[in-house]
């Protein structure tokens, strides 16, 4: 099986936002990541619009119907903002996670047990719309058969415990941690997603021990890469431009 790379563009957005000129731009960011071979593209709309803005959504939406293989993921809190995107563009999927409004960034999943009842006709609702749902949960076996019980197509694993043990003595542990959450999602009838602090290092790694992942969403590490990998052939380029001046 092969596991579909989305990516993630919220700090994409976030470097546009302290200026008015519109760079960098999201929608041009997209097709670059498109083109060379993601599978889709994610963002999360947070309510304060600190980085992707409504305007982005609806622009991304448009710009993936050229793109009929690739998925638009959308994330947030459906009882925040999430469920007005999920009605007006009715994306791929649709990420439930249980953020605050302000929270400085996702840090844990649902809680079943104590949200699994308001959350499942919000849950119907997207999928009545044709929208895949998948909930943002931590990796604990034991709630997987809940997220199905409340109408979940998939679970995103909230991998940032995992990343924060990658080359320590506990990524094994954390390992065998996600890999049970993995297959007791499965045994449930789920889909598995994941997502939070993946990277081009925690990766391969993460993909080997735990099986069947369909999808992963990467953000702010990879976008911190194509800055990095990118810093040489910038510089050459403004090198160029000075050049043509007779520098
Ligand atoms: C749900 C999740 O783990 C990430 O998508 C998170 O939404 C990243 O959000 P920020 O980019 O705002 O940190
Ligand atoms: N769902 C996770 C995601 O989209 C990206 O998270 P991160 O790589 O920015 O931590």
């Amino acid at each position: 099986m092969t596991t579909a790379l989305s990516v993630n563009l919220n700090k994409v957005a976030l470097v546009r936002n302290t200026r008015h000129l519109g760079i960098p731009s999201v929608t041009r960011a997209a097709t670059i990541c498109l083109e060379a071979g993601a599978h889709g593209i994610t963002v999360h709309p947070r309510p304060d619009a600190r980085h992707i803005r409504a305007d982005d959504v609806r622009e991304l939406h448009a710009l993936l119907k050229q793109w009929p293989q690739a998925e638009f993921n959308i994330e947030g809190n459906p009882f925040h903002n999430l469920m007005d995107f999920v009605r007006e563009l009715r994306p791929q999927q649709a990420t439930f996670v249980p953020d605050s409004e302000g929270q400085f960034t996702s840090d844990h999943g649902w809680n079943l047990a104590v949200d699994g009842e308001r959350v499942k006709p919000l849950i119907a609702q997207a999928k009545a719309l044709g929208v895949r749902v998948s909930l943002f949960m931590d990796a604990d076996p034991a709630a997987m058969p809940l997220a199905k019980a409340v109408g979940a197509d998939r679970v995103e694993l909230y991998t940032e415990p995992y990343a924060a043990a990658w080359g320590t003595p506990r990524q094994q542990d954390e390992l065998q941690r996600f890999a049970a959450a993995a297959k007791a999602a499965q045994a449930a009838g789920l889909g598995v997603n994941a997502g939070h602090d993946l990277s081009r290092d925690n990766l391969t790694d993460f993909l080997r021990a735990v099986p069947g992942v369909q999808e992963v969403s990467i953000g702010h590490a990879l976008i911190s890469d194509a800055l990095e990998l990118g810093y040489a052939a910038t510089i050459r380029a403004y090198l160029q431009a000075m050049g043509r001046a007779g520098q």
